[in-house]
């Protein structure tokens, strides 16, 4: 109980055709596959043999498996690595090459040997609840994700969007930004939550057009 908790820093990784290798080809290793692929990462994976929903998705060209056990120099050309494979010794060959190449390395079974952790992830539209329990309780990570994310109602999604659209029409500074701080926690949030979508939006546009007509651009 006295062993020193790592402080961790969190981060939203980009990982849109990023190159990432991921090493075995199990339950977990499938998991992981499936979140790389979601944001978009240029995936290869390196195990003899892998999970049928691997081997479907290397068979769509979705992602480039190469089928044996990994080899020394494997991650070479790659951004990030990770590894799931049944076999410590392989996990501890993996992790010292890729830190010797100056890349960030997971394991998914040792806390020792991870550069960073996976946190317990749900996601709504554009938003993302992350759970991270710095490798002490993934269990509990994933009790309060669910709890946390049983939160985030379909406004707060349209709610997103929206600021979203309107960071992109509006010029930066300190008009925008109470206007979107009234969408998120104001009068404008409040009406969306109510479900009273044709009245918020009625609201907006009064505001749009005042904008307009103060000449500033939107
Ligand atoms: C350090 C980390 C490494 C990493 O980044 O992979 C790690 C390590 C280990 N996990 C272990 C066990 C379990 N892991 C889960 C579940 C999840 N584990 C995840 C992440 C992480 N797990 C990272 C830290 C995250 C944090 O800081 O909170 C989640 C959140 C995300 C994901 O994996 O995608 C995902 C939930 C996904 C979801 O939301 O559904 C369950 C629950 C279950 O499966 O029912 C159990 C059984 C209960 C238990 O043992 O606690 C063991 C012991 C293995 C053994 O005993 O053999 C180790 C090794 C050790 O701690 O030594
Ligand atoms: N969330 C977490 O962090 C958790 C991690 N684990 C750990 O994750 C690891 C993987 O779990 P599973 O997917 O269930 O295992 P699994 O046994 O289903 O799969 C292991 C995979 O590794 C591959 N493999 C073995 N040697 C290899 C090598 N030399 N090169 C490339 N690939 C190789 C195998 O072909 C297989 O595809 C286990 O060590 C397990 O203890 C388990 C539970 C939770």
């Amino acid at each position: 109980m006295t062993t020193a908790i790592p402080v961790d820093y969190p981060i939203c990784l980009r990982l849109e055709g990023r190159r990432v290798l991921l090493v075995g080809g199990g339950a977990i290793a499938e998991g992981r596959a499936l979140a790389l692929l979601e944001a978009g990462a240029r995936l290869q994976l390196v195990a003899p043999s892998v999970t049928e929903v691997l081997a479907k998705l290397a068979g769509e060209g979705r992602l480039d498996w190469v089928s044996r056990a990994y080899e020394d120099g494997d991650t070479r050309g790659h951004t990030l690595v990770l590894t799931a494979t049944d076999d410590a010794s392989v996990n501890q060959r993996i992790v010292t090459e890729a830190r010797a190449r100056g890349l960030w390395v997971n394991t998914a079974d040792e806390p020792e040997l991870c550069d960073f952790t996976l946190p317990s992830v749900e996601r709504r539209g554009p938003i993302t609840v992350a759970v991270s329990t710095a490798g002490q309780a993934p269990a509990l990570a994933r009790h309060l994700r669910r709890a946390l994310a049983s939160h985030i109602a379909p406004h707060h999604v349209l709610l997103a969007r929206l600021s979203g659209w309107l960071r992109r029409q509006l010029p930066r500074g300190p008009r925008r930004q109470q206007l979107l701080k009234r969408l998120a926690e104001g009068d404008l949030g409040v009406l969306l939550a109510r479900g009273e979508q044709a009245r918020a939006f009625a609201r907006l546009r009064t505001e749009l057009k005042h904008w307009k007509s103060s000449g500033e651009p939107t």
